[in-house]
C-alpha cells in the first residue's frame, strides 16, 4: 500500500499543444492518502479516465511526475505498479469457475497453493459469493461477474490501491445500491487506497470519504460530501452537485456589504470583507431558502411560479420583478402549502455564499 502523490501533471493527447483546451489534464497537484475511499467525480469528458490511467501506467503524462510514497514510478509499465483496476465492463473468464477466476492473479504470482486457497475463500466470503465458488462464471448475472472482477483486484496482497471506472454501469439499478454499500464496507475491511471515478454524485458521495471534483481538466475542489455541500469553494461544484444544486445570483459588493436584489443582505463569515467592490455571485442552496411571511420587510419579494412535488419534499421555483434574473429555488416541507403567486424569501446568512469568477470569495 502507497501514499500517491501527482505533482505538476498534465496531459495532452495532441503532439503539440497550443491552447488551454487541447489540454485533456491541466496542471494538478494531488495527493491520495494511503488507506484512503476516495471519488472521482466530474460530467463526461473532464478527464478522469485519462487521471486513472496515468495511475495505474497505461498513460504516460506529458508532464509531471508520480509517486508511490518517496517512489517515482512515472515511468514504470502498470505491471510493476501493482495497481488493480476495476472497469465499467466485468473482466472475467466465463469459461472458468468463480474460484479460479478469483485464484488466476495469484496463480499467476506463483502463490502456493493453500495460501491461494485460503485467500480466494476470503474474498469469496467477502463479496459475498462463497456459494458460487465452484460454478462457471458464464452463468452469473452482471452484477454476479462485476463481483468476480472487484474479488480479482482484491485478492492480491500486494495492490498499492484498487481503482474503479464506473463499475456500476451495467448493474441493475436496484442492484447498485447493494453493491456500493457491499463496496463501502469492503474497504471498512481491508483499508485499501480506492479510486471510485463516477460522474453520479450519489455513488461519489455514499462511497467516498474524500471527493475530487473535476471539471474540464481542473480539480476544483477536494472535500468531504458535507464540505462540498455547504461551503462549495467553486460555482461549478455549487451547481453540480445537489439536486436541484445550488442557486447562482447576479449580486454586487458595495462598500463590503452584498447586495442582492436592491437591498443589503447578510452572508456567511463575512464573506465579502477584503474583496474590492463590484459583481459578484451570490451562491445559495435551496435547503437554505426558505419562504417568509407577508408584509415580513426583510425578505425579499418574489412570485411563485412553479411547485414540483418531489417526495418528502416540494422544489419551488420564484422569479423577482427584475425579468432578467434567473429563477431561484427553495425546498419546502411535503406539509407546507405553498401556493402560486406573491410571496417573500428568506436566505440562510449563515449559507449565503459570495463567489467572484467562479471562486469563493473567503474572508
Ligand atoms: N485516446 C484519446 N485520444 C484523444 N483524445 C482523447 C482520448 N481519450 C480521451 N480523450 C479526450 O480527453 C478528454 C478527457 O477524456 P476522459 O475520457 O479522460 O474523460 P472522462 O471524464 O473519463 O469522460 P467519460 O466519463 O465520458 O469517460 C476528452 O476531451 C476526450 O475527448
Amino acid at each position: 500500500m502507497a501514499r500517491i502523490s501527482l505533482q505538476g501533471l498534465g496531459h495532452s493527447y495532441l503532439a503539440a499543444p497550443k491552447e488551454d483546451a487541447d489540454w485533456a489534464l491541466k496542471r494538478l497537484d494531488l495527493e491520495w492518502q494511503d488507506g484512503g475511499a476516495y471519488a472521482l467525480l466530474g460530467p463526461s469528458g473532464c478527464g478522469k479516465t485519462t487521471l486513472l490511467n496515468i495511475i495505474s501506467g497505461l498513460l504516460r503524462p506529458s508532464e509531471g511526475r508520480i509517486l508511490f510514497d518517496d517512489a517515482d514510478v512515472t515511468a514504470l509499465p502498470p505491471d510493476r505498479r501493482h495497481i488493480a483496476q476495476v472497469f465499467q465492463f466485468p473482466v472475467v473468464y466465463d469459461t472458468m469457475t468463480v474460484y479460479d477466476n478469483l485464484a488466476f492473479p495469484l496463480r499467476n504470482r506463483g502463490v502456493a497453493p493453500a495460501e491461494i486457497d485460503a485467500r480466494v475463500r476470503e474474498i469469496a466470503e467477502m463479496i459475498h459469493l462463497t456459494d458460487r465458488l465452484k460454478k462457471r462464471a458464464a452463468g452469473l448475472t452482471a452484477d454476479g461477474k462485476q463481483k468476480i472482477s472487484l474479488g480479482r483486484g482484491l485478492v492480491r496482497t500486494d495492490v498499492n490501491a484498487i481503482l474503479f471506472d464506473e463499475p456500476l454501469t451495467v448493474i441493475d439499478p436496484h442492484l447498485k445500491w447493494q453493491l456500493r454499500s457491499n463496496l463501502k464496507e469492503l474497504h471498512q475491511r481491508v483499508r485499501l487506497t480506492m479510486i471510485y471515478v463516477t460522474h453520479d454524485q450519489t455513488e461519489a458521495l455514499t462511497f467516498a470519504d474524500q471527493v475530487v471534483v473535476m471539471n474540464a481538466g481542473e480539480v476544483v475542489q477536494v472535500g468531504t460530501p458535507v464540505e462540498l455541500f455547504e461551503r462549495p469553494t467553486h460555482t461549478f461544484v455549487g451547481h453540480f452537485i445537489g439536486s436541484p444544486g445550488m442557486n447562482l445570483l447576479p449580486g454586487e459588493l458595495r462598500d463590503g456589504r452584498a447586495h442582492f436584489a436592491g437591498r443589503p443582505i447578510a452572508t456567511a463569515h463575512d464573506a465579502g470583507a477584503g474583496a474590492a467592490d463590484g459583481p459578484v455571485e451570490i451562491g445559495i442552496r435551496p435547503e437554505f431558502v426558505s419562504l417568509g411571511e407577508q408584509g415580513d420587510g426583510d425578505a425579499i419579494p418574489a412570485t411563485v411560479t412553479k411547485v414540483d412535488d418531489a417526495g418528502r419534499f416540494r422544489i419551488v421555483e420564484l422569479r423577482l420583478d427584475d425579468a432578467n434574473a434567473p429563477a431561484i429555488k427553495l425546498l419546502a416541507p411535503e406539509e407546507q402549502p405553498v401556493a402560486a403567486g406573491p410571496a417573500r424569501l428568506r436566505f440562510d446568512p449563515a449559507h449565503t455564499l459570495l463567489y467572484r469568477d467562479g471562486w469563493l470569495l473567503e474572508p
